[in-house]
């Protein structure tokens, strides 16, 4: 018996779109892709069934690098460069949150997620286990870390923090949270810390989550320092010996692409971010070429200013069109597949990212009734190219259903959006 049976849907695989299928879910899995007939007769032996016509199936997208409860910061400082904009905006402001206006901008950022397509996100942040108990609550996956920060008063107990995440929530409901370790960056994160943090990577046999070569300035200082890029400095240290996500990656060498390519980092691209806060153009194909795999992010809602990943994808697909001269640098399935199912490599899943019998049920539903999806000639191109975030309509999970007809189940949006009020308030002051 399947728990879930979604019919006369068109269905976008990894071998094009299926017209008027149907997906069978069970126990949080794709079990078949059937034809409308075929769904007929097993429509009887499913718990429930979801009528998806005049919609898209895809799979969820991926948002590989995050700090979701900054949601409550977006449009708070903009037009800075990075280190302007942490210094003297975004770490004053940091300073004054607790777990009330965690727990309040990640539900905030989930909403935003579930209502345009995202279904699993890695973050980095503070009071991480009130995000991970938001988490478990709205029912999205997410891969979570606790932001280390070396220079911090705070350094050991942020350690001790990332150590009880991971042993609190590292596997829940199989596998829909994981934990990495999540060294801010190169600039936050001394070497002498960077030896407690890897000690503590090889402890728990954990992976971990850090901010590499975001610009010019972070690379110059620390070959200063060390005579050799991040890349090269962490790798010297034995930051990879184990998974690696590494967000940004704008300003790598070839040998660093090698580096990363020999030791299995992925990388977490975040164009918007990255084109916002003036820091550079990652050189994405290259890295493609190098073999290594290359997911997409929003950053932060203060530095993007939004969590629509369609945004990303779109942004993925052009960008370096432009950079390289060459409107192949990257095509739309491939800027699909790095929000997909590359993104969900880079998170390692690697039965997510494509709906295939086998793989996990994180699904979205597109409504493709407005005109700018028609005519309707390819439909992954209109994804990546035409397509708003708001046009997902129903957004699934692990099999279950967290918006069902653009209402989000598991979100109470109205008393969200009065705390989200008393939280401007509160840091406008
Ligand atoms: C220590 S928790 C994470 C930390 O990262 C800050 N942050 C947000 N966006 C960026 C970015 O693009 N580069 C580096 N750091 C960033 C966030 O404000 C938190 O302080
Ligand atoms: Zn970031």
């Amino acid at each position: 018996m399947s728990d879930l049976l979604i019919t006369h849907v068109d269905i976008l695989t990894d071998e094009g779109v299926l017209k008027n299928h149907a997906i069978e879910i069970e126990n949080g899995y794709i079990t078949s892709i059937l034809t409308d007939d075929e769904a007929s007769s097993v429509k009887a032996n499913a718990k429930e069934t979801l009528d998806g016509k005049g919609q898209l199936a895809a799979p969820g997208l991926v948002n590989t690098h995050t700090h979701i409860a900054m949601g409550l910061f977006r449009n708070y400082a903009d037009d800075l460069e990075l280190m302007d904009w942490l210094e003297n905006a975004i770490w004053p402001t940091e300073a004054k949150l607790n777990d009330d206006y965690v727990r309040c901008g990640t539900q905030l950022g989930i909403a935003e997620m579930l209502r345009s397509g995202t279904t699993t996100f890695s973050d980095m942040y503070f009071f991480m286990n009130t995000t991970a108990e938001v988490v478990k609550e709205t029912g999205i996956r997410s891969v979570l870390s606790r932001g280390l920060a070396g220079v911090s008063p705070t350094a050991d107990q942020a350690l001790a923090e990332n150590t009880d995440l991971y042993r609190t929530w590292n596997g829940f409901d199989n596998n829909r949270i994981k934990v990495l370790l999540g060294p801010h960056a190169p600039y936050t994160c001394p070497d002498a810390y960077m030896e407690k943090v890897i000690a503590l990577s090889h402890e728990l046999n954990c992976g971990i989550h850090m901010h590499l070569s975001e610009t010019k300035g972070e690379v110059e200082n620390v070959m200063k320092a060390t005579g050799k890029t991040p890349i090269a400095h962490m790798y010297d240290l034995g930051l990879f010996w184990n998974t690696t996500l590494a967000a940004h990656c704008v300003h790598v060498t070839d040998e660093d692409m090698n580096i990363m390519a020999e030791n299995n980092v992925a990388v977490a691209h975040n164009p918007q971010s990255n084109l916002k806060l003036a820091s550079g153009i990652a050189p994405v194909p290259e890295m493609i070429a190098k073999g290594i795999t290359v997911g997409l992010g929003t950053d932060g809602s203060a530095s993007n200013n939004n969590a629509d990943m369609l945004e990303e994808v779109r942004l993925a697909a052009t960008l370096h069109k432009a950079r390289l001269y060459d409107p192949k640098a990257i095509p739309a399935q491939v800027a699909w597949a790095m929000g997909t199912v590359e993104g969900a490599k880079a998170l390692g899943y690697n039965d997510l990212g494509l709906l295939k019998t086998g793989y996990r049920a994180d699904i979205v539903l597109y409504d493709v009734s407005g005109m700018h999806w028609m005519p309707r000639y390819n439909d992954l191109a209109a994804l990546v190219y035409s397509a708003n975030g708001s046009d997902a309509n129903t957004t699934i999970v692990g099999g279950k259903i967290l918006m069902k007809d653009k209402e989000l189940l598991t979100i109470d949006e109205e008393k969200l959006k009065a705390e989200i009020n008393k939280a401007q308030a509160y840091f406008s002051n």
